[in-house]
């Protein structure tokens, strides 16, 4: 009897995005700076997993590379199941668009536009229709119920950066890259979108790595890894923020 074929599924397991021998090097000669030496790491799905290291280990290189906003000098970098060096131009920018959700210091929200407007706009311009319900979902996760109509301008630093995470948590990416999320927030509003950032985890699924220095965000998270000089060189599962902090000295006293 002939046998079909049929591909397997991908195993429940396979990690929302993963780094293999990861290499960054950045310019040529006297100006060489290898930011990222060999790093492997995986992001299980469902998880929020923060990522810190003094300034200068490579956190913002390996998110970049990750997130597929910089090409890699050698090594793996994959999205679920796409590998990020075998896409095309075209390709990686559909799946930036579609399968990864950005979240950055400095919120970029378009001023002229509603909170609402600011959170749909990226699968508008996608061509695509925000499911209505799971729009519903993500407003109140984040608590913006309230404020869909106001421009960024008529919201708290907090509020808009929440508007920054429901954007990039409405198209459903696969993972959600947020660099220094809190860091131009005062520690009250911090401690909200934050609280936002693991809510979507835990309620919605979703899969979020974070860049934080900050001891006490990073405790928000599941894990934590830590990067020193371009290097993978610790982790720490349910972490407190004392716990990061004694991890952070012992690099640095290490370092010097
Ligand atoms: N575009 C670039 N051109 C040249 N060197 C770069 C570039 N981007 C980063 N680097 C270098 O790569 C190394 C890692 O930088 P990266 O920004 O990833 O570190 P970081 O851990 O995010 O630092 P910080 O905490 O200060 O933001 C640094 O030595 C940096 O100077």
């Amino acid at each position: 009897m002939p046998q079909t074929f049929t591909p397997a599924a991908p195993p429940a397991t396979e990690p929302a995005a993963r780094a293999t021998a990861l290499t960054k090097v950045y310019g040529t000669g006297e100006t060489r700076v290898t930011a990222l030496d060999s790093v492997t790491v995986e992001f299980a799905r469902a998880r929020f997993t923060a990522v810190m290291g003094p300034s200068g280990s490579g956190k913002s290189t390996l998110m970049h590379c990750m997130a597929g906003l910089d090409p890699v000098t050698s090594g793996s970098t994959r999205i679920g199941g796409a590998e990020l060096a075998e896409l095309k131009d075209r390709q990686l920018t559909r799946l930036r668009r579609e399968k990864v959700g950005f979240v950055f210091q400095g919120f970029n929200l378009l001023p002229a536009l509603t909170a609402l407007e600011n959170m749909t706009l990226p699968l508008r311009l996608a061509g695509r229709r925000p499911d209505a319900a799971w729009l519903d979902t993500v407003v109140a996760t984040v608590g913006l119920g309230g404020r869909l109509a106001h421009r960024p301008a008529q919201l708290s630093g907090g509020q808009q950066q929440r508007v920054a995470v429901a954007r990039a948590l409405l198209s459903r990416p696969e993972i959600v890259f947020a660099d220094e999320p809190t860091g131009n927030l005062d520690s009250r509003s911090g401690a909200e979108v934050l609280g936002f950032l693991r809510d979507s985890v835990r309620e919605l699924d979703r899969t979020v790595v974070m860049v934080t220095h900050d001891p006490v965000a990073a405790a928000h998270a599941d894990r934590v890894v830590f990067l020193a000089d371009g290097r993978l060189v610790d982790e720490l599962h349910a972490p407190t923020a004392d716990a990061v902090l004694d991890r952070m000295l012992a690099f640095e006293s290490h370092g010097r």
